[in-house]
């Protein structure tokens, strides 16, 4: 359980997070979605006690995190890809991490499989791709085989099969009874990932609700998010045609070409 109580934290005159409360639950994938620049990493490096709130505080299973005593094996996060020498291999990266935390060492070869990186295991982190680096980013999360996980857009640079992967791996986390923090911009991926979903806008509570009930107010899911974040979108771009296409002159200025 993740419980996120009036938090809210202030870079100069600009509110990141403002009041934001919500509880994560157990037993299913609770999807984190909002406009760019809304607050979401913002919330979870918070929750993971990596930015000090100016209001309000984070919870997980009853404890702020750095009450938590062996805080691997509690809860685990990916909040940004290649948090990793890049001279050490991934098994040597691990390995480390296990050995501070006093995990057993045999763990590392099982979550090297469960991401797919056992192969690849031996050579230097630096030379991932983006996707390989996602997996092991993930791998470090699930190494304590903590009951919370937070996954602040791990499916950036996968590939659809990977997507996928991801997609089955939340679902099976959840599953096993553990509480599933994700974020993602994916809206079509998150209508088949998560069962719960907390919306937020320019650091606020927008919606705390099942995909179910979110979806059933529009067409999609897709169009329900755009309704209840249109006034809370901070960097909205146009579908008009630069300057340089040479069609614009015979485009009636306020009408979208397409
Ligand atoms: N270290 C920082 N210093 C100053 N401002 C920051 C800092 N970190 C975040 N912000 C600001 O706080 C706001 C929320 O940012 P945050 O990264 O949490 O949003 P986000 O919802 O994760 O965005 P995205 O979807 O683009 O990843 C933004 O206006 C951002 O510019």
């Amino acid at each position: 359980m993740i419980e996120v109580k009036g938090l809210t934290k202030r870079y100069g005159p600009n509110t990141a997070v403002d009041g934001l409360r919500f509880d994560v639950t157990p037993g299913a994938v609770t999807g984190f979605l909002g406009p760019n620049g809304s607050g979401k990493s913002t919330t979870m490096r918070m929750i993971m006690g990596l930015d000090r709130p100016d209001a309000g505080h984070a919870l997980i299973a009853g404890r702020p995190y750095a009450g938590l005593r062996r805080p691997l094996c509690e809860v685990g996060a990916l909040l940004e890809a290649r948090t990793f020498h890049p001279g050490r291999s991934a098994r040597a990266h691990l390995a480390a991490l296990a050995a501070a935390a006093d995990i057993p060492a045999a763990r590392v070869d099982e979550v090297l499989a469960t991401v797919g990186l056992s192969d690849v295991a031996g050579r230097r982190a630096g030379t991932y791709s983006l996707g390989m680096a996602q997996r092991l980013g993930i791998a470090a999360a699930l190494l304590g085989d903590p009951g919370v996980l937070l996954f602040d857009e791990p499916v950036n640079g996968l590939d659809p099969e990977g997507v996928r992967w991801i997609r089955d791996l939340m679902r099976s986390l959840a599953a096993e009874g553990r509480t599933v923090l994700l974020s993602s911009h994916l809206i079509s991926e998150m209508a088949l990932t998560a069962d719960h979903l907390v919306v937020i806008g320019r650091g606020r509570l927008l919606a705390d609700t099942s995909v179910r009930e979110l979806t059933g107010r529009g067409r999609s899911l897709e169009e329900a998010f755009f309704a209840l974040t249109e006034s809370a979108s901070a960097y909205q771009g146009t579908a008009h045609p630069t300057a340089r296409d040479e069609n614009a002159s015979h485009i009636e200025p306020g009408r979208n070409p397409r």
